[in-house]
């Protein structure tokens, strides 16, 4: 019988991988949730062999990183740019979004647009992960195979994303 190889991953959470912040989703076609806030909780995974010390990927690095993204989503208003019904507007101070009659006006600083469809818990996952791979990637000599994101939008509520770490 083959000897079975050992397959390595690394896993962050920390009670400071936490952000607040404020959104609404559209779900079910038209339904569109009201504006409201949840404290969200971010780990994060990474699968790959170990290098010269032992590590698929250092703790503290993954860490610091995953930090200044949760950082970036804390105390904002998460907006999403690609939408089909929500409509965001930036203007010089202010951002407009607009859903069919309704529509929200927030202070352009207080708010984070991100390029996606809807800012589910798991299109988050997706942005933050797509976040970590351009660290990743600009690291000419990392091994890592694929990257995990999880996102808890409310307790016991998490969303995962697996994005295959590929290089040309
Ligand atoms: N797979 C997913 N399901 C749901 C998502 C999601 O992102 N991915 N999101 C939502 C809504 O955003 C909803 O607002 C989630 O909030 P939550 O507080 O968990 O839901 P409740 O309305 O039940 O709020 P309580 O405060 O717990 O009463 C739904 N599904």
């Amino acid at each position: 019988m083959k000897d079975s190889v050992p397959r390595y991953k690394v896993r962050v959470t920390k009670d400071h991988l936490v952000f607040s912040a404020a959104h609404f989703i559209t779900f079910n076609g038209n339904i569109c949730e009201r504006l409201h806030g949840h404290n969200w909780r971010v780990a994060a995974e990474l699968t790959g062999p170990l290098d010269e010390n032992g590590y698929v990927f250092d703790f503290i690095a993954l860490r610091d990183q995953l930090q200044k993204t949760v950082d970036a989503l804390d105390h904002r208003v998460l907006l999403p740019t690609q939408h089909a019904q929500i409509k965001v507007r930036e203007e010089q101070d202010e951002v407009e979004a607009t859903f069919e009659n309704r529509r929200w006006v927030f202070p352009r600083e207080d708010c984070i647009l991100l390029p996606v469809a809807n800012t589910t818990a798991e299109l988050i996952a997706h942005w933050i992960g797509q976040q970590l791979m351009a660290v990743i990637r600009s690291d000419a000599a990392s091994q890592i195979e694929s990257i995990q994101i999880e996102v808890e939008e409310n307790f016991g509520q998490w969303a995962l994303c697996e994005l295959p770490v590929t290089r040309t």
